[in-house]
């Protein structure tokens, strides 16, 4: 496995494998990588003959308020973790790199990158498009790799593609859990033992709408006000709860075909999202 800092490097390194005749994968992350990440790596390894992780934690997401400086930083666990399930390339670029002094080119998208998180975070999604571009462009592959967790990022990102004539096949994997149901993610560091159980009422929530879907019930409003029932009985203080087209994001009030529920959370000062497709589709 060969890690690699310069832009450059790993665009020549992309270009020449591409050039050879592989199949190039791509699996963007900000590092603390987890079996969520690595099951992107998997899936990336079995469809592609190269596979190329990016690392880098990226400071346009974050809002001033938000958690840049604590965001858990694991390089060396990151890439022993990696080389063990059999990357070959890991792009780790600086700061400079991706924005260099002077730079003042942004990625802006309205639409359904202002629903849901981007009411919560309003430059959150503007900031994940941006650099997620320029990831595409320094890392040219076949497909790129995103996870459902992060189920409206994977969508915004469909439709930069798409609007942008990107070059870039998408592939959207499904969430990994913990065996109690807690979905992965970097985050879930910060939770206390405490908060780590209190944290359980969200996939539970989801769960719960999940089985009621699945009894026959079909009003969004039921479903949320279970789901929000669930969760205020765990303490927990919801950002949103929401049920809405998959694909466009928009409320939906009869659940007459396939839907996503999707909650978000605050846990202590820990902020955590997760989702669960209602139907067909997933
Ligand atoms: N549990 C998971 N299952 C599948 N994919 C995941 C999971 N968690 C994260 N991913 C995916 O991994 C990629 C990189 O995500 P990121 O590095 O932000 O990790 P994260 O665990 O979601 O971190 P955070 O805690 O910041 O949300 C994204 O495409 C994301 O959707
Ligand atoms: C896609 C991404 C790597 C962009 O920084 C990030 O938002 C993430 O890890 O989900
Ligand atoms: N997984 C999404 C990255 C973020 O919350 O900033």
């Amino acid at each position: 496995m060969e890690t690699i800092e310069s832009g450059n490097e790993i665009r020549a390194a992309i270009i020449a494998a591409r050039q050879s005749g592989k199949v190039v994968g791509l699996v963007p992350t900000m590092g603390a990588l987890h079996q969520g990440h690595l099951s992107l790596v998997d899936a990336a390894l079995a469809e592609c003959d190269l596979v190329a992780v990016s690392i880098f934690v990226n400071p346009t997401q974050f809002a001033p308020s938000e958690d840049l400086e604590k965001y858990p930083r694991t390089l060396e666990q990151d890439l022993s973790a990696l080389r063990e399930r059999g990357c070959h390339l890991v792009f780790t670029p600086q700061q400079s790199e991706i924005y260099p002094e002077g730079h003042s080119t942004t990625v802006h998208m309205e639409g359904i990158a202002k629903r849901l998180e981007g009411r919560v975070r309003p430059e959150h999604f503007d900031g994940v498009a941006t650099v997620v571009l320029k990831l595409f462009n320094l890392m040219p592959a076949d497909r790129a790799y995103f996870g459902q967790k992060d189920y409206q990022q994977a969508l915004v990102i469909e439709q930069m593609i798409g609007d942008l004539n990107v070059p870039m096949e998408l592939q959207i994997c499904p969430t990994i859990r913990e065996p109690d149901g807690l979905a992965m993610s970097s985050r879930n560091a910060y939770l206390s033992e405490a908060e780590r159980e209190q944290a359980l009422a969200i996939p539970r929530a989801l769960q719960a709408a999940e089985t009621e879907f699945e009894r026959g019930e079909r009003s969004a409003e039921v479903l949320i006000r279970n789901m929000y029932g669930v969760l205020n009985s765990a303490g927990l203080e919801a950002n949103y709860v929401s049920i809405v087209r998959q694909g466009t994001l928009t409320p939906v009030v009869t659940l007459d075909e396939s839907a996503v529920a999707l909650i978000a959370a605050a846990v202590g000062s820990t902020r955590l999202i997760d989702n669960v497709i209602l139907g067909t589709g997933e």
